[in-house]
């Protein structure tokens, strides 16, 4: 990669599908490399600068639009973005990456199955929705809608986080 351009990973897929371990890893192994690089994840985002949004599909929308900004503006400031989110609809992804710039986009698909995710449950949510205490859990009560030709597919269940890291950086 040559470190006079930046690129923007957007990685997407449901909650426990190994989005934020794999951006962290990945972040890792450029910063390893001397690469500028700044993790934008959906559970920061909305912790702080998006804490007014909800999970209906506009404030989903409103959500990526912002992550998008960010992306677009560190890239253009020499920073790489790695960006970690649900992103669950086709057309506010595809959005999202016209904005950014798509020669600079690879969009990755974190495919790790729904059913592996609800087992892992890291933060619970899904046992939640399964109570009834969640609503608009994405795969659950919530719409998800897979990329249609991403740069890569990555399953976490059968691929190592080393390995995912290398596969993305091959890209
Ligand atoms: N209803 C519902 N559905 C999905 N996720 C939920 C929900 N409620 C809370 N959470 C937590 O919010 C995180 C997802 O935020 P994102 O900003 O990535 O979502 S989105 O792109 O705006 O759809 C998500 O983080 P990840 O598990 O890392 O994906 C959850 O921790
Ligand atoms: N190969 C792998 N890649 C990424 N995560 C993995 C892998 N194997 C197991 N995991 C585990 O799966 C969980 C994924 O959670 P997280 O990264 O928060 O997902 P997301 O950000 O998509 O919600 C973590 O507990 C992580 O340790």
């Amino acid at each position: 990669m040559p470190s006079h351009t930046t690129t923007t990973w957007w990685l997407t897929g449901l909650s426990g599908a190994g989005k934020t371990t794999l951006a962290q890893a990945l972040a890792k192994e450029l910063r390893d490399r001397a690469e500028a690089v700044c993790v934008v994840d959906g559970d920061e985002l909305r912790s702080g600068l998006s804490q007014d949004l909800g999970f209906d599909s506009a404030s989903r929308a409103e959500n990526v639009r912002r992550a998008a900004h960010m992306a677009r503006i560190l890239n253009a400031n020499g920073i790489h973005a790695v960006v970690a989110m649900i992103s669950p609809a086709a057309k506010e992804r595809d959005a999202a990456l016209a904005l950014i710039g798509k020669e600079r986009c690879k969009e990755i698909y974190i495919n790790t199955p729904l059913e592996i995710c609800m087992l892992r449950d890291p933060k619970g949510l899904y046992k939640r929705a399964e109570i009834g205490q969640l609503t608009q859990m994405t795969g659950v009560q919530s719409a998800y809608e897979p990329p249609l030709s991403p740069a890569l597919h990555l399953d976490t269940n059968v691929t190592e986080i080393s390995q995912a890291v290398l596969q993305i950086l091959a890209i």
